[in-house]
């Protein structure tokens, strides 16, 4: 039997928030899109496992969704179910196998590459993969494997048509991280994922069933469709969705949320102000929630690392709310502390864009061609930047932005070139994490472009990430780099002093055809 595992729903009716019933919430996750239930009875005897197994399959059959029981073949034969979930110390999968009718679907849980090689001998039909995240909802005794853990045991996976679900801890505010983080790098993704209780646990769980759904069908769009046709990009395409983009920025004025590090925060809000945008430099944990659900981005410059907990929640929220994250490790290379705190909030989140200098980005890939010191990088850069900013947009499934003289921009697919720019950013502070905010602020026009009344955005964009990140990217570094040579060009510019302030003048002057005639753009 061929199972759609995209919303797969484990029962968990201890879960259940007081006055509602078990039925009740099960049809309207049903409602919701759930996809395929599983009867999880840790606590029942076996009467009522039966009862409850009995009443769910007459509901799960009025939504042609099949019914699969957790751990007892028993249950299963008594009720004619779809299928069976079976852990590692539950019954041996050949003996539930000459037990069961033929074709009774058939799945495992897997924590390592030794269970999934294990599952491929017995020739089951799915495999469990968790636990990805923590979980409250049961006693877990292994530790989390986190979203690339995932991709490991996906790899594992290659050539054979075994299906994938992750599952544990997985909710609205991290599924898009789980889905894009756990492509394994042969290509290899997830059927879909497996949740208790973000949907057994809520008072609504249509609606949070809906929120998995929604964002599960539109990620299967994404990678189906726009992964494998990549949008073309060319040098006017390019140019013109810029300066489009700085229309929508002064018109409608999004407001950009900046986590950023106490030493920029001031020349990054006036930044965002002279491009026509809202800044809000919040940091308080509680105003996180709130803040995504204004439209506009989000720019986490983890700079000083004093907000960690708030950057966690900003990313999960604005994941949900399908706005641009612009993620910039500021001195990532630099210490240790600094390489644990980003790989912590790139499992947490998704980025839309990670921005960084050669140093910064080296870091990320684990590579010592470019060495960092400070928040600095030293040496004369990548021997192949265009492979390189290819392969780890590519491996962070985000717009990667590597900043220098040249400047480095790429969704995976394609690589854009910029020569702008003026060594006099060298001389000022902060100029790196300016261009993060200028990113951000034109990903954030982007993604209010793609919603625009009167556009009709298809699935993929309406879901994920709103709008080209990429176009984002590149209006954000040209905004900054072009202006930077108009005012080193000001005759009223005599050294880095007076440089800063004329920069923002100039950004706030910044005319289309200015941009137009000076960008020096060349698309690999
Ligand atoms: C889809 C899915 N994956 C994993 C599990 C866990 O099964 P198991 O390891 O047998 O643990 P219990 O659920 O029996 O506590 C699952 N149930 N479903
Ligand atoms: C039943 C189960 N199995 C897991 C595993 O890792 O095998 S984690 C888990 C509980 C998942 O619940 P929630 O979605 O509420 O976190
Ligand atoms: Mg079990």
């Amino acid at each position: 039997m061929a199972i759609d595992f995209s919303l797969y729903l484990v029962t968990g009716r201890e879960l259940l928030p007081p006055g509602k019933e078990y039925l009740e919430s099960l049809e309207e996750a049903l409602q919701g899109g759930v996809t395929v239930v599983q009867i999880r009875e840790k606590k029942s005897d076996t009467l009522e496992f039966l009862e409850i197994a009995q009443s769910s399959k007459i509901l799960c059959a009025k939504y042609k969704v099949p019914l699969i029981i957790n751990d007892r073949i028993d249950i299963a034969l008594a009720v004619q179910a779809d299928g069976v979930h079976l852990g590692q110390t539950d019954m041996p999968v050949h003996v539930a196998k000459s037990l069961l009718p033929a074709g009774t679907v058939i799945g495992v849980s897997c924590n390592d590459t030794d269970h999934v090689k294990k599952a491929i001998e017995d020739e089951v039909d799915y495999i469990g993969i968790g636990a990805v995240w923590g979980t409250t909802t049961k006693k877990l005794t292994s530790p989390v494997i986190g979203a690339r853990g995932v991709g490991s045991l996906l790899q594992a996976l290659d050539g054979t048509n075994i299906k994938a679900i992750a599952i544990g801890g997985i909710n609205s505010t991290n599924i898009l991280r789980t889905l894009h983080g756990s492509v394994s790098s042969s290509g290899h993704r997830l059927d879909g994922i497996a949740v208790v209780s973000d949907i057994m646990a809520s008072p609504a769980p249509r609606s949070a069933a809906q929120r998995l759904k929604d964002t599960l069908d539109a990620w299967v769009h994404h990678f189906d469709v726009q992964s494998r046709v990549p949008q073309v990009y060319d040098v006017e395409t390019i140019k013109n969705g810029v300066v489009k983009l700085m229309q929508v920025i002064r018109d409608r004025s999004p407001l950009i949320h900046q986590i950023t590090n106490v030493v920029v925060t001031n020349q990054s809000a006036n930044a965002t102000l002279a491009l026509g945008a809202s800044p809000i430099m919040a940091t308080a944990p509680e105003e996180m929630r709130d803040l995504s659900r204004i439209p506009g981005g989000l720019l986490i410059n983890f700079g000083t690392i004093t907000n960690k907990g708030s950057m966690i929640l900003a990313g999960q929220y604005a994941n949900e709310a399908q706005k641009p994250v612009v993620f910039d490790p500021v001195g990532v290379g630099a210490t240790q502390f600094r390489k644990t705190t980003a790989s912590e909030l790139l499992n947490a989140w998704q980025a839309s864009v990670i921005k960084g200098n050669a140093g910064e980005m080296a870091s990320l890939a684990k590579s010592n061609e470019v060495q960092a010191k400070g928040v600095d990088s030293v040496g004369s850069g990548f021997a192949d930047p265009v492979s390189f900013i290819r392969e780890i947009a590519k491996r962070e499934r985000c717009v990667a932005v590597m900043t220098g003289p040249t400047d480095w921009i790429s969704d995976g697919a394609v690589v854009v070139q910029l020569e702008n720019g003026h060594k006099m950013l060298g001389d000022i502070t902060g100029s790196g994490c300016v261009v993060g905010t200028c990113v951000a602020t034109f990903c954030a026009g982007a993604s209010l472009l793609a919603t625009a009344p009167g556009t009709s955005p298809g699935p993929e964009l309406a879901k994920l990430v709103r709008g080209d990140m990429l176009i984002g990217a590149v209006g954000g570094v040209l905004a900054l780099t072009v202006a930077a040579e108009c005012a080193a060009e000001r005759s009223d510019v005599h050294g880095s002093g007076t440089f800063l302030p004329a920069l923002i003048d100039e950004l706030y002057n910044l005319k289309p055809e200015t941009l137009l005639s000076r960008a020096k753009v060349q698309v690999w």
